[in-house]
């Protein structure tokens, strides 16, 4: 389980996150949606670590985040060219988590391409030689690669089309079920939430 508990962030005077608990158990799919500036990102990032909350804790099956093994959590963002590196070709992308582990292999890149739908041909192309979509696919599956007990989505197909979102979100929902990972999805897009969750959260601006 990854549990945020009394989570307080503030940036300066502006309270963004007052007291919020949230709870993602593995292979359970939720969603998160609020209005803008509601904190659905600030939460995001401070469930992945990447942001400390002035107040409260975040621990992952009991254990503190910050004493819990890296890799835990992937976080996967909007924009998939603000994530990659433009010299990377996609197999290097992907396989970038495995190869950091030193268990990088060809065939574990080809599978992870195929589970999020990226064809062979695509694989030695570089970013700026793919749609975003495609790029978005590739970092969904190096997300995979990470071998992470919870992935968190902050918006990750807001800017793609009706088709290539419901592609990348079943490849999530497929791999969550079959992996036993904790799926958070990010959205201001109900309807999404409501065909692909189990429960849907909703943040609040805080007062
Ligand atoms: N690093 C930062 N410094 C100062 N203020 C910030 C910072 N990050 C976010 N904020 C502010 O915190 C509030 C919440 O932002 P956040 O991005 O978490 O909201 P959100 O619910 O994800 O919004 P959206 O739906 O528009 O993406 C906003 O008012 C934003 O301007």
């Amino acid at each position: 389980m990854l549990s945020a508990r009394n989570i307080t962030v503030r940036y300066g005077a502006n309270t963004v996150l007052s007291d919020a608990d949230f709870d993602l158990k593995r292979g359970e799919i939720v969603g998160l949606t609020g209005e803008s500036g509601s904190g659905k990102t600030t939460l995001a990032r401070v469930l992945t670590g990447l942001t400390t909350p002035q107040n409260g804790t975040v621990t992952i099956a009991g254990q503190h985040l910050k004493s819990a093994p890296r890799g835990h959590t992937a976080l996967i963002f909007q924009s998939p060219r603000n994530a990659t590196n433009p010299r990377h070709t996609l197999a290097r992308v992907i396989s970038e988590p495995a190869r950091l582990r030193g268990t990088s292999s060809p065939d574990d890149t080809t599978r992870l391409a195929e589970a999020v739908g990226l064809t062979q041909d695509l694989l030695e192309r570089r970013p700026h030689e793919v749609s975003d979509g495609q790029l978005q696919r590739a970092c969904v599956a190096r997300a995979f690669a990470q071998q992470p007990q919870f992935v968190v989505c902050d918006e990750a197909t807001a800017m793609l089309d009706a088709a290539t979102t419901a592609a990348i979100v079943r490849a999530l929902v497929h791999h969550g079920t079959t992996h036993n990972v904790g799926v958070l999805l990010i959205s201001h897009d109900n309807a999404l939430l409501r065909a692909c969750t189990s429960r849907i959260e909703t943040l609040a601006v805080v007062d």
